[in-house]
């Protein structure tokens, strides 16, 4: 597959100049195994694994490569395994806290455009998490789009999406249904040659059935089975990041029961402009918005112009950010002290030699 085909441009260029001149080939992330990864090169695909040196200077897991990620690679001729030097800048990603008691970044997708927000028009519809899918996305770098999926359970379509537009002021509401396959082609216009969207959304929503109904025909497993279950029928090789015949590419993300915020103070203000704006106008500027005179947020949930339940949301994420912010702190700090030990170990190791 050639470049330009999987979202190459002059920046990602401009980046691998150096990996170019040491012979390296680049290639996009598909799949993300363990420690290996799936790439789409010019000569196919290939499985890559890190060097040594790029696994010794990771701080993070977000020093390693991601679904949708440039790579910079060596091929090992007629193996189809390959070697990952390095990775190209990042214009965009979308990151979570991982599982499990430490909190790491973890990014699900790379270099993508365009951010589709899957929430099915089910009893699963739920203004509160819009808002923080919305912050993830604003914080990416991507651009977000709603998809309220699944329209052809729904009564009131137009009232559900007009109650999304409130709380998402100038982001892109629209309404599908695989089923029907009702507002597939509206989706698929942001979806061009060489552009990446990512579908983001809890498990179930129908982001597989959706990419399905975007891509032609059955390239996902969908409904919970996936290879690899004992179950599960084979499907063709499971590919997070699937080209459109059309051109264009699309990324599956694994979906979230529960979505944990990584950052987002950026996203917290653009997706709350209208509590920041409020917030702006109160009398202290480091109003608490609970007992002060003068505070214009109190004013507005009075007078109703501002509905309790976001700002409570709105309360909810910021202190959510907060204690991430904390915990992220620490993690660095020992991540850091880690490094200096290493640094030291080395250098007293090399003074004793003979
Ligand atoms: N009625 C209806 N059902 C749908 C629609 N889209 C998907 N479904 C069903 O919803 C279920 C979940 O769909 P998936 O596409 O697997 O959902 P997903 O978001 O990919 O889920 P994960 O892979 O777990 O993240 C399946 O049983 C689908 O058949 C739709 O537009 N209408
Ligand atoms: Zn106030």
């Amino acid at each position: 597959m050639d470049l330009i085909t999987l979202g190459w441009n002059e920046a990602f260029a401009k980046a691998f100049e150096p990996y170019a001149a040491k012979g390296h080939q680049a290639g996009r992330v598909y799949l993300e195994h363990k420690h290996l990864y799936r790439v789409y090169t010019e000569q196919g695909d290939v499985l890559a694994e890190v060097t040594g040196r790029l696994r010794h200077e990771a701080i993070g897991r977000g020093d390693f490569p991601a679904v949708g990620d440039w790579v910079a690679l060596t091929v090992r001729e007629g193996e189809g395994r390959a070697t990952i030097h390095g990775i190209l800048p990042r214009f965009s990603k979308f990151s979570r806290k991982t599982a499990g008691q430490v909190t790491e970044e973890q990014i699900v997708a790379a270099n993508v455009d365009t951010v589709f927000l899957v929430n099915a028009l089910n009893q699963d519809f739920n203004l509160r998490r819009i808002e923080r899918y919305l912050l993830l996305a604003w914080e990416s770098g991507a651009r977000p789009v709603i998809v309220l999926s699944k329209a052809d359970l729904c009564a009131g379509v137009e009232q559900a999406a007009a109650e999304v537009e409130a709380i998402a002021p100038g982001v892109p509401v629209h309404a599908v249904s695989s089923l029907s396959l009702e507002g597939v082609l509206e989706l698929a216009a942001y979806v061009t040659a060489g552009r990446t969207a990512a579908l983001l959304g809890s498990s179930g929503a129908g982001k597989s059935t959706l990419i399905n109904r975007m891509f032609g025909s059955e390239i996902m497993a969908t409904g919970g089975i996936r290879e690899g279950d004992d179950k599960g029928k084979h499907t063709t090789t499971h590919r997070e990041l699937v080209v459109l015949p059309q051109g264009g590419l699309l990324i599956d993300t694994p979906g979230m029961r529960e979505l944990q915020l990584w950052e987002g103070t950026e996203g917290l203000e653009t997706s709350f402009r209208d509590v920041e704006e409020l917030a702006e106008s109160c009398r202290f500027h480091d109003c608490s918005h609970r007992k002060e005179p003068g505070c214009a947020v109190q004013e507005a949930l009075q007078d109703g112009t501002l509905d309790q339940a976001r700002f409570d949301s709105y309360v909810k994420l910021q202190k959510e950010l907060a204690y991430q912010l904390r915990k992220e702190d620490k993690a660095l700090q020992l991540a850091e002290k880690d490094k200096w030990k290493k640094i030291h170990q080395a250098a007293k190791s090399q003074r004793n030699r003979p």
